[in-house]
């Protein structure tokens, strides 16, 4: 049973004609989306074609070449920082190996606060949302691959933001841990969350859009 503490959010998530460049080149221009409360987006599209990039420009971590990103909430009338509104799941999970799952949890549950409209869980929860409450007291570092990837999802439960920003979630993990983070994503969504996601594996969810990117500059969008 998958408990997660939230009220409906009526985040909406608006990116306008982005543009990005790494060294001297333009991995792609004008990329525009529309997500509001309960949408989601895959990126798909072969390695090196832009999709940690762009994932990167609508958090906030790299620069836009043009464009902006804006983030729409009813509880914030100027809108929201990034910060405030996204978790950034990248390639590495953000955790230190020589402490314990449940001082990672407890620091990032204590670093990150809850956004306005919803309420991380505990970092015992959360491990068990992700199938591994067993395991709390152990040190980072001795989990598998695939259990540090669980863990590092479960830093999404801690604290609550509306806007999940996800970039290969599932590289690493067992079928049944495909199966969890699915139904994570799912209550997520359920509650007013929006997903903005980069992978090479369907997953499972009925309704995403997907934006097929295509390096240098190329894009294509369409509906899965
Ligand atoms: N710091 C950098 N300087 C120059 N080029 C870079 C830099 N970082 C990334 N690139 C290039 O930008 C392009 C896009 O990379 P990006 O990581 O966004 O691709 P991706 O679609 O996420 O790939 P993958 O599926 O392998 O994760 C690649 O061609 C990459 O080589």
């Amino acid at each position: 049973m998958i408990k997660i503490l939230m009220k409906v959010s009526s985040m909406r998530l608006l990116a306008e004609n982005l543009s990005a460049r790494r060294g001297e080149d333009l991995i792609f221009t004008d990329i525009s989306f529309d997500l509001g409360a309960g949408e989601s987006l895959v990126l798909t599209g072969r390695n090196g074609s832009g999709k940690s990039t762009l994932l990167r420009v609508v958090a906030g971590l790299l620069h836009a070449e043009t464009g902006r990103v804006s983030w729409i909430s009813e509880s914030s009338e100027s809108g929201m920082r990034a910060a405030e509104a996204c978790h950034y799941l990248g390639h590495r999970n953000a955790m230190k190996a020589e402490l314990t799952v449940f001082e990672n949890l407890g620091f990032w549950k204590d670093f990150l606060g809850d956004a306005e409209d919803g309420k991380g869980i505990s970092p015992g929860e959360a491990a068990e949302s992700v199938g591994l409450g067993g395991i709390i007291h152990l040190p980072f570092g001795y989990l598998s691959a695939g259990q540090q990837r669980r863990m590092a999802f479960a830093k999404l439960l801690v604290a609550y933001r509306p806007v999940w920003i996800l970039d290969e979630p599932t590289a690493a993990l067992d079928v049944s841990a495909e199966a969890v983070f699915t139904e994570l994503i799912k209550a997520h969504l359920a509650a007013g969350g929006i997903l903005l996601a980069a992978t090479h594996q369907p997953l499972g969810l009925e309704n995403a859009r997907e934006l097929r990117m295509a390096g240098f500059a190329g894009v294509t969008e369409e509906r899965w």
